[in-house]
């Protein structure tokens, strides 16, 4: 536009005198600096506006993307392509990435389109023979374009799955960085991090050549060779005057720069194409177990009776291995039933289902006989407490951490207090310095095993729950911390149904109920007593127990396939 105008500024020089010459110049400088202050007005405006809706898609998709993940049944975390380094990618990229076109570029596009159209104009208004001669090369732009386009697009999705795979093997070796040290295996993992995203690198050099080679020609070509020559055939045949070839080239040259700036976005486009793809995958997909959606009913008051009905389930991320096949276990209200077996044969999956966590493939979870499918997922798990193999701590204060226990309210120090002391764990919360108010460090890393199974079991009580579910919680600790864990336990099971998952043959004698599974189904039940009088499985297993020392020592409780 500025070119146009001192164009015409140039022809009114042409046929003037001096003085009237300053006066065109006075006047087209006017025209030059109001136009270019009506520009930056724009401009600035156009960034900023831009700016602020890029800022607010980025917030909305996190905060949306965010709240749709943690609605998600755990069913979908256990998929490969839901692992956390990906999840956390989409969080953190993919809003950032959509952004990319969504914010500034897209005010920079808008200004492109409009500079094009003008530019057009001018070429146009000056010969409109040259301009068509010099748009012939557009529609080969076109199907470049379109060509590159569709390389790029792959290249973008190809990008972000290197992304996310080279972010699953850095997240692996970063999260277990003690184990990674303690095996010195740092080089392996440093040299398959490495070696993945050279192998990318290599197939994208390619791409990179055909993208030069579009970018290069694309833009030069048309206006240099056309222009010059048929203006000058022009000029000859005497259509156009010499300097209309010069203000359709700049006319022409600030359109292809304008198209150039707009086909420079195209990755970006592309990338956010792929990343918006993501985006919209994760919020369409329905969550299996939605909390409102899945079953409304609320009862005043839970009994505490749990009853798994010939239940048969696959986990989704292993959909081939059975692991539980026709299951069948009633508990009383009240009752303390220990669930006992080889490793592997679907204790902790029963506790999964209770909390549901998962939906079974036949049969059903009962809560006081009614179906957990038709209940509230909130009421049931407010119902259930779970202190589980490995007991998870937040980044938080030890009083935040108990508090977790009850959602519903801010719990006073006194009943924190309280919880604390019958999970023992009281007196050595008030042996450091900071008290209730020391933070534990990530997944609890600044405590010991038993301090955070015992702060665990704090949490467990502060919820009050109808039914308490222990998965091996005493596995892992010396005598000392276990039997600490084991007083918090039997205090935290007083008037509760209890399912309690144990190695310990020694801490489930006094059980109501022993159940004894094999390959995901019951094998024999009842009472210590009861099943050592039977000399069956549990008998054989007690008997294993007191011949092997090491066992004995270690409490672990052996199984043996060859009893079956
Ligand atoms: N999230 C999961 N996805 C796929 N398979 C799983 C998952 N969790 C457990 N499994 C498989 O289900 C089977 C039963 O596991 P489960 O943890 O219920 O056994 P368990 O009896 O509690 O074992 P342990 O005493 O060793 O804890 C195992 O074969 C296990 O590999």
């Amino acid at each position: 536009m500025f070119a146009f105008v001192y164009g015409a500024m140039m022809q009114n020089f042409a046929v003037v005198n001096q003085d009237e010459q300053m006066l065109v110049a006075r006047r087209f400088s006017i025209i030059i600096f109001s136009a270019a202050l009506l520009v930056g007005v724009i401009k600035c405006s156009t960034h900023w506006m831009f700016a602020v809706v890029g800022e607010n898609l980025t917030v909305r998709l996190r905060k949306t993307v965010f709240s749709r993940m943690l609605q998600k049944e755990i069913g979908w975390f256990d998929l490969p392509e839901n692992k956390v380094c990906v999840l956390t990618s989409r969080l953190a990229v993919d809003a950032t990435i959509v952004k990319r076109v969504g914010g500034n570029q897209l005010g920079l596009v808008a200004i492109a389109v409009s500079s094009l159209i003008v530019s057009l104009g001018v070429a146009l208004a000056a010969s409109w023979k040259l301009t068509i001669a010099n748009l012939v090369f557009i529609p080969f732009l076109i199907a470049a374009g379109f060509a590159y386009g569709k390389d790029i697009k792959g290249s973008a999705q190809r990008n972000m799955d290197t992304a996310e795979q080279g972010g699953k093997i850095a997240s692996e070796a970063i999260s277990n960085i003690r184990t990674v040290a303690a095996l010195t295996v740092e080089a392996k993992f440093e040299k398959k991090f490495c070696s993945f995203f050279e192998s990318f690198v290599r197939k994208e050099r390619l791409y990179a050549a055909k993208a030069g080679l579009f970018f290069g020609f694309s833009q030069t070509i048309p206006q240099f060779v056309v222009a010059f020559y048929y203006g000058a055939h022009l000029v000859s045949q005497d259509e156009i005057e010499f300097q209309d070839i010069f203000k359709v080239a700049l006319a022409l040259i600030m359109a292809s720069m304008t198209i150039g700036r707009a086909t420079s976005f195209a990755p970006d486009a592309y990338q956010a194409k792929v990343a918006a793809n993501h985006i919209f995958d994760l919020l369409d997909r329905k969550s299996r177990i939605q909390i409102g959606l899945c079953g409304d009913e609320c009862p005043l008051e839970c009994r505490g009776e749990v009853t798994l009905d010939d239940i048969e389930f696959t986990y989704p991320s292993r959909p081939d291995a059975i692991i539980l096949r026709g299951l069948t276990v009633t508990i009383k209200p009240g009752q303390r039933v220990a669930l006992v077996g080889q490793s592997g044969c679907g204790k902790s999956t029963c506790v999964s289902l209770v909390e549901r966590f998962y939906d079974t493939s036949r049969g059903c979870v009962r809560i006081d006989g009614i179906d957990i499918r038709s209940l509230d997922v909130q009421w049931v798990r407010a119902q259930l407490a779970l202190v589980s193999q490995e007991p998870v701590l937040f980044n938080t204060t030890i009083y935040d951490n108990i508090a977790y226990g009850d959602n519903t309210r801010t719990p006073t120090m006194d009943e924190v207090i309280d919880v604390a002391k019958k999970a023992n764990i009281h007196n050595f919360i008030a042996s450091l310095p900071l008290g209730y108010d020391t933070t534990v460090g990530e997944g609890g890393s600044q405590l010991s095993g038993g301090q955070k199974q015992r702060i665990a079991i704090a949490r467990a009580l502060l919820r009050n729950p109808r039914i308490l579910l222990f998965d091996e919680a005493t596995s892992a600790l010396d005598t000392e911390s276990e039997k600490l864990v084991q007083e918090a336990l039997e205090r935290a099971q007083e008037g509760r149904t209890c399912i309690v998952i144990v190695h310990r043959l020694s801490t489930i004698r006094s059980a109501d109920k022993i159940v004894v599974m094999q390959e995901g189904v019951v094998v024999e039940e009842g009472t210590h007593d009861e099943l050592m009088a039977r000399e069956s499985f549990y008998h054989r297993l007690v008997q294993k127990q007191v011949l092997a020392p090491s066992s004995e020592t270690s409490g672990e409780l052996c199984i043996v396939n060859e009893e079956h």
